[in-house]
């Protein structure tokens, strides 16, 4: 049985320029990401989203100007947790984004984006986020470095995902 963690990840989009951070301690430590963590018990998901992003690069947004766009599921070979990643984006934000002990932040224009320095599945379903989809994946890693398999699927919209989920 895997136990199920789960996590946001929040890209913020201007004009045609992406902002991601370097991930300075931790999990995904010296690779560039989206900004998100742990959902904490006494909080939304959004509200989690809004909070890391803030602590993460000292950017405000409204929980509600937050578009869930994706699903990302991690396991990994001989582990037995899941990682339940909720995926959100927006143009919609207060503040300039500000390194912090956790992450630099910097904007990257989308034919920038630094797969090299990235996790190896970011490659597989940016061009679906950069393209404005929806979609689920899921990534089954060896290690951190290696994917031994994966599946991405195009979503008509997330509501109708999650209560497909519901059902099953
Ligand atoms: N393969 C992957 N590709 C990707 O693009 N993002 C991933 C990923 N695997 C995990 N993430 C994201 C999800 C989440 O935003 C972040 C991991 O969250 P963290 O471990 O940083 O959580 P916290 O900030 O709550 O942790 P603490 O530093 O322990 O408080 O990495």
């Amino acid at each position: 049985m895997l136990v199920k963690k789960l996590f946001t990840l929040v890209f913020i989009r201007k004009e045609d320029q992406i902002l991601l951070g370097f991930k300075k301690r931790g999990f995904g430590m010296n690779k560039w990401n989206g900004f998100g963590g742990k959902v904490e018990p006494n909080e939304t998901i959004l509200e989690a989203a809004a909070r890391e992003l803030k602590e993460e690069c000292c950017l405000t947004v409204k929980p509600g100007d937050l578009k869930n766009i994706a699903h990302l599921e991690f396991t990994f070979e001989g582990e037995p947790t899941l990682m339940d990643v909720r995926v959100f984006s927006t143009s919609i934000f207060e503040g300039t984004p500000k390194e912090t002990e956790e992450m630099r932040p910097k904007w990257f224009r989308h034919e920038d984006v630094p797969f090299e320095d990235m996790w190896l599945d970011d490659k597989l379903w940016f061009p679906y986020m950069l393209q404005g989809k929806k979609f689920f994946g899921h990534f089954h890693y060896e290690g951190f470095d290696k994917i031994l398999n994966y599946k991405i699927e195009e979503l008509d919209s997330m509501k109708a995902f999650y209560e497909n989920r519901k059902t099953k």
